[in-house]
């Protein structure tokens, strides 16, 4: 899988680590970034990884920060991006089971490298089901309230 990620300040150390975990089990990886500890504003990132992922469609996205939750709000704003943010490997396996997720979101400032590879992997192997969800899905596209 292809994957494009990027963080903020507070999930750097996750995101090194999650970007060589990737690339040891095969993946192709993209890190938008940023490379310092500095602090910067989520938004600015998720902009990036989501613009990526709709112009790149069979691609994925990754967004850390320290909850997970400012990426997952920010990347959401875009239409065609359908953004989870995971604590474990279950809602990381509905998310893309029942919700076509596109963009998964976790927080380094919640849950340690051993959970973060255990979302990863269930993530990973875990595709749309389809069926009932369609429609669903589907009616969340249409939403523009
Ligand atoms: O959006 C967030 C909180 O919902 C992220 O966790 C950010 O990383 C966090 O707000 C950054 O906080 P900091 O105090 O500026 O490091």
């Amino acid at each position: 899988m292809k994957f494009y990620i990027a963080t903020d300040h507070a999930g750097i150390d996750l995101k090194d680590y999650t970007v060589e975990l990737l690339k040891e089990k095969g993946h192709e990886v993209i890190d938008l970034g940023p490379f310092s500890k500095d602090r910067v504003d989520y938004p600015d990132y998720a902009v990036k990884v989501s613009e990526s992922v709709l112009g790149d469609p069979t691609s994925q996205g990754i967004l850390i920060c320290g909850s997970g939750i400012g990426m997952s709000m920010a990347a959401n704003r875009h239409t065609g991006i359908r953004a989870a943010l995971c604590h474990d490997a279950y809602t990381a396996m509905v998310a893309r089971g029942h919700n076509d997720a596109n963009i998964l979101c976790f927080g380094e400032r919640i849950v340690g490298k051993g959970v973060a590879e255990s979302i990863l992997d269930s993530w990973i192997a875990s595709s749309f089901d389809g069926g009932r969800h369609c429609g669903r899905v589907d009616k969340i596209e249409a939403i523009n309230a």
